[in-house]
């Protein structure tokens, strides 16, 4: 049974669904450092600078951490404040001009618009220029291709399992793709090109980037471009994703949303009031979103490492070296061996009135094993811009909002249907925005 076992396997392969994996695996610990990354899924292209992601050697990826980690520190967060509010309050006004929004309601495609929100927030911080998503009701091409380039990614690292194949490669990538790549490449160099040439002192996260060329203290230029464009898209797929599956969820359980509708509209008394520090004390828009990151993590199977040389040790199990291995947060995340109800919407679970109480089904419950930003030195970097733009974006948005299911084909979309290459392949879900009446 695919959610009752602590683990599946292939013959080199394993997934843990147990919560002390994490740890096993990702984090430094006493007894062995994290389990690194493969040269296999993450080793850079050949002539490629290195990045955060593929910089396999410990130090090296260290480098990258101390040079990135200040411009997404929660000090770093509070003063990006500005610039986060300012696309939730265009990502509002632009839903506000549909047709019968301010009427009966109307039907929207909501995953756009999520995706609209946080390119541009993400095009802004991570480059200094939005990509206009939201002024122009359309995806930049850039953007458009993202998830593309991670569906062939996936599959490039497929077919990395079969050497003998890899001359398929020359013939299955198409010329016209290649070009796009290498257009793209030189787009974010000019991005950042724009960028560094900008004489101010924004509060983005190049601003808190030291360059180094001789890639000691800082970063290179080369290993900043690419860099750039790995944050735009850790940046925004993986937010847009937990958005639109927590509110999936959310109009699917009518109840929880008339709570989180309530508490935002109860604890203030205008919109200018929802800054992100009151935010942070909202309990039940917390644990709505916990509850997301739970059902809706956008990496659902999981994040490979490989067992070093002499072989290591994961929940008890000893592994030989070179096995590939990862925790599944999916399956643990719905596993009835972690949590009550796990395919409930449950935000009830994250509740201290819940979980402290000894009567209460999710007593039990192990919140230990949702780690969606993962743990240990290469846990996810842009962890507190993530929470900042999910309760700001769903707490304006039923601030503003009066939002219930459609009946639509979009609107019937089930969650945790869709693909996944790597990240969730998501598809349009539509639910009827009706402007609050006051
Ligand atoms: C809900 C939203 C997000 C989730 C669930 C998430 C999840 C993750 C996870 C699980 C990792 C570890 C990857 C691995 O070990 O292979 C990671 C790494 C990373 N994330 Fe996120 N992420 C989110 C949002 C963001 C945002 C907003 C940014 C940047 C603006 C970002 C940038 C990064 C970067 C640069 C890394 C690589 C860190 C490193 O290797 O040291 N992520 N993320």
């Amino acid at each position: 049974n695919y959610f009752c076992t602590d683990y599946f396997r292939a013959p080199n392969e394993i997934s843990f669904a147990r919560s002390d994996a994490w740890h096993d695996i990702y984090s430094n610990t006493n007894r062995s450092p994290a389990f690194p990354k493969s040269k296999l899924w993450h080793g850079a292209p050949p002539g490629r600078p290195l990045t955060i992601l593929n910089a396999l050697d410990p130090k090296e990826h260290m480098r990258f951490r101390k040079a990135m980690d200040p411009g997404f520190s929660e000090s770093a967060i509070r003063s990006q404040e500005a610039i986060l509010q300012k696309y939730a309050t265009a990502f509002i006004s632009r839903l506000e001009e549909l047709p019968g929004v301010k009427g009966d309601g109307t039907v929207v495609n909501i995953v756009r618009w999520f995706g609209f929100f946080a390119f541009d927030v993400i095009g802004d911080l991570g480059f200094g220029e939005s990509f206009d998503c939201l002024q122009s009701s359309e995806f930049h091409p850039w953007v458009s291709m993202i998830f593309n380039s991670l569906r062939a990614a996936t599959l490039v690292v497929s077919l990395r399992y079969y050497p003998q194949l890899l001359w398929l490669l020359r013939l299955a990538i198409p010329k016209r793709v290649l070009k796009m790549q290498v257009e793209h490449q030189q787009m974010a160099v000019d991005k950042v090109n724009r960028r560094l040439n900008l004489e101010t002192q924004r509060p983005d996260f190049i601003s808190h980037i030291k360059l180094d060329e001789k890639g000691k203290q800082g970063l290179t230029l080369a290993e900043l471009y690419a860099t750039a464009s790995i944050i735009i898209v850790a940046g925004s797929e993986t937010t847009v994703t937990v958005v639109s599956g927590t509110t999936n969820h959310l109009v699917k359980n009518a109840e929880k949303l008339a709570i989180l509708t309530s508490e935002v509209r109860a604890r203030f008394s205008n919109e200018n009031e929802i800054t992100l520090a009151a935010l942070r004390e909202l309990p039940y828009l917390n644990a709505v979103i916990q509850e997301g990151l739970r059902m809706c993590n956008p990496a659902p199977v999981g994040l490979p490492r490989i067992v070093p040389p002499g072989g290591g040790s994961i929940s008890g199990y000893f592994l030989p070296e070179n096995t590939f291995v990862n925790v599944h947060p999916l399956g643990l995340g719905l596993s009835p061996n972690s949590f009550f109800d796990p395919k409930g919407f449950h935000p009830e679970r994250w509740l201290s009135e819940y979980t402290k109480d000894l009567k209460s089904p999710f007593f039990t419950d192990d919140r230990s094993a949702v780690q969606p930003f993962s743990v240990g030195p290469r846990a996810c970097i842009g962890k507190s811009l993530s929470y900042a733009e999910l309760r700001l974006i769903l707490a304006r948005l039923v601030w503003n909002f009066d939002m219930s299911e459609a009946d639509t084909d979009a609107g019937k979309l089930k969650w945790e249907d869709q693909r996944v290459f790597t990240v969730v392949e998501r598809k349009p879900f539509d639910v009827i925005l009706k402007r609050r009446k006051v």
